[in-house]
């Protein structure tokens, strides 16, 4: 699969050119043939003999950014004075802060705000613990929890290097969801310890994000967590994935006229999201499901099953299938790649049943080569945003907190998974539906809000019991005093 430019690899270079009538397009001649997209172009300064000039252009990787440099260098007249990535730019300083939502003008601001104020406050707290959701930021604010061991397509790069995507991930909720997320970047790869720390910093929030911690180590994690705290624990690399894949399939199988109970589905990849995905489908009606990992596919005979893989082994393939991926995806209407680049070809993509579904959504190189997949398969879609159907999970977990916290759930349950991806689904309207638009884009604002209203409806129950108690003296005093 030959990557295209991408503006997540842009760079700017800033040129000084000596001046003459085709000085502008020999820049953008020589970047285009180099490989490169020009994006922007800008003349900053221009004199009798010479001109400066930004250029702005997306490249494929460090590497070709370097060939269209060196393409630029290589130009009578043309002097490269600066580079930068901007993506690199953005990241200067990092992409989060703490702002003050009160002012403190004057010392009696500064007496309400802290102490001796203040201390009201925590007192009345202390005497009613679930007033911390009034009068602290723990109403909206939510933990993205990380050990660094599974980050994005790079594996265990450890906690510091997993900031900038735990950052990134806190950006996503303010921008689609106005959560404040906090990432902590935990330096354990210990199961009880990372159990035994979020349980301690528990209290200042609403909810945990668990994110990229490796499997079978974040199935305890979560497990435990769900044990012990009266927050819910959410895993979005597992439980993200499944509402999304869910709800692609749910409005890919109405493109190709299939029922969900009918079709014969093969999974690549039993992994984190792989089971979680798994889960979910069964719950929303599949039957037929045969699912393959590195060791081919997985059935009850299979030796040295673990806990998890047992499971799968299990609670799938019920006619017995064994042998390879390639030989399970013959005849099967959909597959459903959550595992590694290149498992298969389009020629096993061509053995599939007629009109059939391939999700390849391996990160960032796809299980197949997308182009490949779609001449055989009726609908494609892939983790990737320079191909139609983009399935990632940040079309869920925005909205999926969102109706936690409304509704001040403490649990995450199955209802509310698959309640979450209808809702998904059907934000895509049926004269819409067509085999390269299956979900929403990510800035359709209905994506979150529908998943969002969909979770707070699931989490009734959950919110009946949080209902607000009877009015004590210090929440009285609020409420005198502010009006609420
Ligand atoms: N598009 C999305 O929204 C999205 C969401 C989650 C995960 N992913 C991608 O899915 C993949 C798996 O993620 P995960 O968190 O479950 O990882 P994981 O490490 O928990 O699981 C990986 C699974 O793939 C299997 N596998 C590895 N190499 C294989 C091979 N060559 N052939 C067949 N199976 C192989 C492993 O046995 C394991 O079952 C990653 O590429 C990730 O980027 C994409
Ligand atoms: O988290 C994401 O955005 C993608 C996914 O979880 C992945 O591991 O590739």
């Amino acid at each position: 699969m030959v990557l295209a430019p991408s503006v997540s690899s842009s760079i700017t270079a800033r040129l000084e050119v000596r001046a003459r009538p085709t000085a502008v397009s020999d820049l953008t001649t020589a970047i285009e043939r180099a490989g490169g997209i020009v994006t922007a172009l800008d003349v900053t300064a221009s004199f009798h003999e010479t001109m400066t000039v930004d250029v702005t252009c997306a490249t494929r990787d460090t590497e070709h950014a370097a060939d269209v440099v060196a393409a630029l260098e290589g130009l009578d007249g043309v002097v490269v004075q600066r580079v930068s990535d901007r993506t690199f730019l953005m990241h200067l300083g990092g992409k989060l802060s703490i702002e003050s939502k009160v002012p403190l003008r004057n010392r009696d601001d500064l007496s309400m705000a802290y102490t001796p104020g203040v201390a009201r406050v925590c007192q009345a707290i202390a005497e009613h613990p679930e007033d911390a959701r009034r009068l602290t930021i723990k109403r909206n604010t939510i933990a993205v929890v990380t050990d660094g061991t599974a980050v994005l397509g790079m594996g265990d790069i450890g906690p510091l290097a997993a900031l900038p995507v735990m950052e990134g991930k806190a950006v996503l909720f303010k921008r689609f969801a106005d959560i404040d997320a906090f990432p902590i970047c935990l330096d354990t790869t210990d199961v009880d310890r990372i159990v035994e720390t979020v349980v301690a910093i528990a209290p200042a929030f609403a909810g945990i994000n668990l994110e990229d911690i490796s499997a079978p180590r974040c199935f305890e994690i979560e497990r435990r967590l769900r044990e012990q705290l009266d927050i819910p624990v959410f895993h979005d690399d597992q439980h993200g994935t499944a509402i999304v894949v869910v709800a692609a399939l749910t409005n890919a199988l109405q493109v190709v006229g299939k029922r969900i109970g009918d079709v014969r589905v093969v999974m690549s990849g039993a992994g984190a999201a792989g089971t979680a995905v798994l889960k979910l489908l069964l719950a929303a009606g599949v039957r037929d499901v045969v699912v393959a990992d590195i060791e081919g596919v997985i059935h009850r005979d299979r030796p040295g099953l673990g806990r998890a893989l047992r499971w799968t082994a299990e609670a799938t393939n019920y006619r017995g299938v064994t042998g390879t991926l390639r030989d399970a995806v013959v005849g099967a209407d959909v597959f459903i790649g959550l595992s590694a680049p290149d498992v298969l070809t389009g020629d096993d993509v061509a053995r599939m049943a007629p009109d059939s579904i391939v999700f390849a959504l391996a990160n960032p190189r796809p299980e197949v080569d997308p182009d490949d997949a779609s001449r055989y398969a009726a609908v494609v879609g892939t983790g990737r945003s320079d191909f139609a159907n983009q399935i990632n999970n940040v079309l869920a977990f925005p909205g999926v907190f969102r109706g936690l916290l409304d509704a001040r759930s403490r649990t995450v349950t199955d209802a509310m998974l698959l309640a979450a991806a209808q809702a998904l689904a059907s934000v895509v309207h049926p004269d819409e539906l067509n085999p390269t638009y299956i979900v929403p884009s990510v800035f359709n604002a209905e994506a979150t809000t529908a998943v969002a209203a969909a979770v707070r409806t699931a989490a009734g129950a959950e919110a009946d019991a949080a209902a607000p108690r009877p009015d004590t003296g210090a929440i009285a005093a609020v409420r005198r005093f502010t009006g609420a």
